[in-house]
């Protein structure tokens, strides 16, 4: 035995031991857990208490004394706790497929590995599919930081009877993708519009001679660049492992901090953790000074705006809705008295969901 491997011998030993500790600990949880299920199909209620596992990892954050770093533990603990809530029962989670895209990917980061994914051909499908209950809830992308609001989400999160339960940002990195990893005899790069969008740039510059063609997902996408030598993707890493692309040039997006914001819909009412936003739509009466009265509420109660986005009503008319999220829950006090007031001046109000704010 090298000096290396003796050193290494009693370490590897510890940790062996730790591990078997650890497996009886978490054995111990995941039963735990499965007499919760017990309890809760007694009473028919909900699996999935996002709040209560956002509290879980904040604690076990405070208490950390290291060296594993706070995103470490809620690493971690994702996991552990996905693993668990299967064993109640494992949650179905609706998202624009097909697999290897980045909606799959926020799925899995905000639920985990273990639930049953289902993969849909467009937003609306996701919608629909939470809608009739072929799924408990569903992840879909509302505003991306280069290109902005992700207008069918919002068109459908106006009409749909859906909750927002939850919220995930995830960074966006794309690469350009091919079968070989070169250009060679390559005419066209597809992607989903928004990435081409995001790509415009370094297109232009680095490979003007390809044809740009938007198709339903970058995934689908690097589905096609697979099959034919003739076309390029642009995907991110789950897609390119997913269909075994290889990159011809690696982080492609103009912005380099490119990022889109994903929420989770469902019929879940969240409830109050501390680090809470709400979400609503309100329209206003076409007059003047209409909106600065309409917002009037939040700043008289202290309550922060963290985002105002604008959609035509598409009534054939200049009239707009409008797409706000405020800091806090709604049964916070002095939320809840600006939303009331809110409700009184507002000519359209729905209130979209409170829930816990990403970290990100
Ligand atoms: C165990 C529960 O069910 C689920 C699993 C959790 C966990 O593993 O800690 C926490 C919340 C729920 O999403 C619970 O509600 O306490």
């Amino acid at each position: 035995m090298s000096t290396e491997e003796q050193r290494l011998a009693p370490l590897r030993d510890k940790i062996d031991a730790l591990d078997a500790k650890i497996l009886d600990l978490l054995s111990q949880r995941a039963q735990a857990a499965q007499e919760v299920g017990h309890v809760k199909g007694g009473f028919a209620s909900p699996i999935f208490r996002p709040e209560r596992e956002r509290q879980v990892v904040a604690k076990l954050q405070e208490i950390n004394q290291g060296p594993l770093l706070p995103d470490g533990i809620a690493a971690i603990w994702r996991e552990v706790m996905s693993a668990c809530r299967a064993l109640e029962a494992r949650q179905t989670i609706a998202y624009l497929g097909p697999v290897g895209t980045f909606s799959e990917q926020a799925a899995q980061t905000y639920f985990g590995q273990s639930i049953a994914g289902l993969p849909c051909v467009s937003i609306d499908e996701v919608f629909k599919a939470v809608e009739k209950g072929a799924a408990q809830f569903g992840v879909v992308p509302v505003e991306n930081s280069s290109e902005g609001a992700i207008s069918r989400t919002l068109d459908l999160l106006l009409d749909a009877p859906v909750q927002i339960s939850g919220e995930v940002v995830l960074p966006i990195r794309h690469h350009l993708l091919t079968k070989s990893g070169s250009l060679d005899g390559v005419t066209t790069v597809c992607a989903h519009a928004q990435a081409l969008a995001q790509c415009q740039q370094w297109l232009s510059e680095h490979a003007p001679q390809l044809k740009r063609q938007a198709v339903s997902s970058n995934a689908e996408a690097a589905r096609m660049a697979a099959a034919d030598p003739t076309l390029a993707a642009i995907a991110g890493e789950p897609a390119q492992i997913a269909y075994s692309l290889q990159a011809v040039a690696s982080q492609i997006q103009d912005d380099p901090h490119n990022r889109t914001r994903f929420v989770v819909i469902g019929n879940y009412v969240c409830q109050a953790t501390g680090n809470d936003q709400t979400s609503l739509v309100l329209s206003v009466d076409n007059q003047p000074g209409a909106v600065h009265r309409l917002l009037a509420p939040l700043a008289k109660h202290g309550v922060s705006m963290n985002r105002f986005e604008s959609r035509p009503a598409r009534k054939g008319t200049w009239e707009y809705h409008f797409f706000i999220d405020v800091a806090g829950h709604a049964d916070e006090e002095k939320v809840a008295k600006a939303l009331t007031e809110l409700q009184d001046t507002a000519a359209f109000y729905k209130k979209l969901g409170s829930y816990p704010r990403s970290s990100i």
